[in-house]
């Protein structure tokens, strides 16, 4: 069996050689040609798959994406077609609620605001966008939910409307990329809805780049009219509007979800998914394959103040770093694709246990070290 699978699928051989030959590729120009003898195709957000790249394959069982995004695959097309199909649900939405909380650490330093003072408006609040309320409600962080697909599905969650979150101080976009239809996304922030945003609010984006007009944007920037900018995520990348660059405080080249712990759960969710579509048992996990974190414990001698909380969550990971590798490469030839191919090891805090008194850990309230992420150990 002839397995094509991503080059940027970490344990991609280790895990799917364990059904045949592995042939890796780069993401970004596979061709029909190149993947006409696949049985099974892993690609990641990169790949369109297609009729265009399957119309010489007429041999594909199986198409999997190491994403929580589907809108680079035409289900439909696999669908008529019989081919079997996963993607990775959840996958790295511990790391995308992470690079949120970084973010919003770091504006909160920078404008010297608290952060318990502010109200977040999480619009899409399914995976990462729940995962993005446990974590703030965690800080003790105000937040509402929008989602009206969620709300016409009966979700027993209190949601808000769509006034209530351009009225927010900060609003968090967790969306997937629809392009038509009454859940439509594609420019759900174009210019109308972001000249009602003031320089006063923050924006974040980390789910997909069109959600933002981005050209809008560019404009109201230029004006002085933009709100506070974080942007993970851009139209048309990897060749991304560059302009927009000075107006954003905090920009990065779609890594939020690019934690190992998210990555590598990404390749396993699909390697079990390939079993159960082979009817195999699984042998191999990811346990059995990661390396430890370079840092795996914490003691922590003091009472848990606010600032101290944040010290250790950056310890762990701190969005600023992204920013300024960003900064520094995006203008070198495939600076966009070279800094996530490249991309330095991050751990989620899940892998880091904080050992603390059981005096201190009562000071915290309402910080709940556990919501946010940490293992907590209470000497
Ligand atoms: N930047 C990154 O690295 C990164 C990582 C993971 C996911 N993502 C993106 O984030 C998206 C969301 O991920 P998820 O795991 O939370 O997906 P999900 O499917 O679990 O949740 C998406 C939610 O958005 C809601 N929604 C859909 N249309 C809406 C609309 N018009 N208004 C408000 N809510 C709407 C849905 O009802 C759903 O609850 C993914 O589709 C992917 O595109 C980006
Ligand atoms: O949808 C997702 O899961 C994310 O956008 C994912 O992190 C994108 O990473 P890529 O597949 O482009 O490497």
């Amino acid at each position: 069996m002839k397995i094509y699978v991503d080059e940027n699928m970490p344990y991609g051989k280790e895990f799917f050689g364990l059904f045949g030959e592995v042939i890796s590729f780069a993401g970004r120009d596979l061709s029909a040609e190149a993947v006409k003898d696949a049985d099974i195709l892993l690609v990641r957000s990169i790949t369109n798959v297609n009729s265009r790249l399957l119309a010489l394959n007429e041999n594909i069982k199986f198409v999997g994406t190491a994403t929580i995004g589907t809108d680079h695959i035409d289900l439909d097309y696999l669908k008529q077609r019989n081919i079997g199909f996963s993607s990775s649900p959840g996958c790295n939405k511990v790391s995308v609620a992470e690079y949120v909380l970084s973010s919003l650490l770091v504006l909160a330093e920078k404008q010297q605001f608290n952060l318990t003072d502010k109200c977040v408006a999480i619009v899409g609040a399914g995976n990462t966008g729940s995962a993005v309320h446990k974590v703030l409600t965690g800080l003790g962080v105000n937040c509402i939910l929008y989602d009206p697909p969620l709300v016409a599905a009966g979700d027993q969650r209190t949601f808000c409307e769509f006034n209530d979150v351009l009225e927010s101080d900060i609003i968090s976009l967790h969306v997937p990329k629809v392009t038509s239809g009454e859940y439509k996304t594609t420019h759900l922030f174009g210019h109308e809805v972001l000249a009602q945003l003031s320089s006063e609010q923050i924006l974040i984006n980390a789910c997909r780049g069109e959600v933002i007009d981005n050209q809008a944007l560019l404009t109201l920037a230029k004006a002085n009219k933009a709100p506070c900018l974080v942007l993970d995520v851009w139209e048309n990348e990897p060749n991304i509007e560059t302009q927009l660059l000075p107006y954003v405080t905090l920009a990065t080249p779609h890594i939020a979800g690019y934690s190992i712990d998210g990555r590598v759960r990404g390749t396993e969710m699909l390697y079990q998914a390939l079993c159960q579509f082979l009817g195999e048992e699984p042998v191999l996990s990811s346990r059995q394959l990661m390396a430890k974190p370079s840092i795996s414990e914490i003691t922590v001698d003091a009472p848990l103040t606010s600032d101290l909380v944040k010290s250790l969550i950056h310890v762990i990971y701190d969005v600023r770093r992204d920013d300024a590798l960003f900064r520094e490469k995006v203008n070198n030839a495939n600076g966009f694709d070279h800094m996530r191919k490249n991309y330095p090891e991050r751990r989620e805090l899940s892998t880091v246990t904080i050992n603390l008194s059981d005096k201190n850990y009562k000071m915290v309230n309402p910080i709940n070290l556990s919501k946010i992420g940490f293992n907590i150990h209470i000497k």
